[in-house]
């Protein structure tokens, strides 16, 4: 089974394509659909991949009470949750003309359904591929018709156990083999100390066949950047156009600089992973030139003298002599010529 798939049309993940970088608009917009095209613009500008929101059918996603439980934090746009999360949601035509505005500026759109009938619709908008939120990672029915439906599927793990995530995985892969896993904790903003980026190894030996890889929502970027040299090949930060603007989210965000930072650094840390093969480089030619060690004669050496260990010493020497790993096997060579103290010891003056 390959590790890597097409996440959207033309664009690979996994192996050793580039990282996948989400830039996830969430409900960072206010409910302002001309901030939404704003941070859309801003994703693209910044060398993200993907702009992402969220989008629920709100009496599907939540029952009554939960809709009408008051909902007082200072992040609050209503006197309940459902009046706050009606304010935050996008319409259906609202969607639509984001989706156009995504592709007039030339960058991938989608959305994470957040129950089964915001699924249906974003399937009916033709996302490239379907967000999972930590939220529905054990929501099996859901995950069942997502999969179904046979489009790419990142699937997030905040507030999931390695269990769950586990049934996910045998879940999804039933019918449908494109998806990937993303390491999350869930807090926001979150403690370093709670990323735990060690579950992306403990996925890749449970998960051997899928691309893996990181959603986070801790401060900084610093975190996002290891995540992808400990194998992230999607990943995935709430961005914003100001982190003290009213929001559960904004302070977990990364603000355009911070997201254009994120996207260089990650690039640059993919060129670094370059070969597996250990060899020298042509550009360590200068280096060894000036500072490379070789075998050198500790004492004078005459002619036909058989070599022992304590005649050599190594040393950057002039001109390059022996290297020190070949030094070993001078023992018991000769040498055609008389050798002076301290000289470097060359392969052309052995007999
Ligand atoms: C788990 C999950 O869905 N998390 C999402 C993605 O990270 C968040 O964006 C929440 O929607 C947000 O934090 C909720 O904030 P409030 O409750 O103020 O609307
Ligand atoms: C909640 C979401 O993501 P995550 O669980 O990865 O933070 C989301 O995609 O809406």
């Amino acid at each position: 089974m390959p590790l890597e798939f097409e996440l959207c049309p033309g664009r690979m993940v996994g192996g050793s394509n580039p990282c996948f970088i989400i830039a996830e608009i969430g409900q960072n917009h206010q409910g302002d659909i001309e901030m939404a095209k704003k941070m859309i613009k801003m994703a693209k500008d910044c060398g993200a991949d993907c702009a992402k929101f969220q989008k629920s059918e709100l009496e599907h996603k939540f029952n009554k009470l939960a809709l009408e439980r008051p909902y007082n934090s200072k992040h609050s746009w209503g006197a309940t949750y459902g009046d706050h999360k009606r304010h935050l949601e996008f319409s259906h035509e609202q969607y639509r003309e984001l989706q156009k505005y995504a592709k007039e500026v030339g960058i991938f759109m989608t959305a994470s359904g957040m129950d089964e009938m915001a699924v249906e619709f974003l399937h009916e908008l033709d996302v490239p591929f379907f967000k999972v939120a930590s939220c529905d990672a054990n929501n099996f029915p859901y995950l069942v018709a997502t999969a179904k439906k046979g489009r790419p599927m990142v699937v997030s793990s905040g507030m999931q156990s390695m269990e769950t995530m586990q049934r996910v995985y045998k879940t999804i892969k039933e019918h449908n083999p494109n998806f990937c896993i993303l390491q999350c904790t869930s807090a926001y903003p979150l403690d370093p100390e709670n990323v735990n980026l060690r579950v992306i190894a403990e996925f890749r030996k449970k998960f051997p066949d899928i691309p893996l890889g990181y959603s986070g929502h801790e401060r900084g970027i610093y975190i996002t950047v290891a995540a992808v040299g400990m194998g992230a090949k999607v990943v995935e930060r709430h961005v914003t156009m100001d982190k003290k603007l009213k929001g559960n989210d904004h302070e977990a965000s990364l603000e355009p600089k911070e997201l254009a930072e994120l996207v260089q650094a990650i690039r640059l840390v993919e060129k670094s992973f370059g070969s597996n093969v250990k060899q020298m480089m042509p550009c360590e030619k200068v280096c060894h030139d000036k500072l490379g060690k070789c075998v050198v004669c500790k004492t004078a050496i005459p002619a036909g003298t058989p070599l022992t260990m304590d005649m050599l010493a190594v040393k950057v020497g002039e001109p390059k002599g022996v290297p020190p790993e070949e030094m070993n096997q001078l023992v018991g060579r000769t040498l055609k010529e008389d050798a002076a103290e301290d000289a470097s010891l060359t392969a052309s003056m052995l007999a």
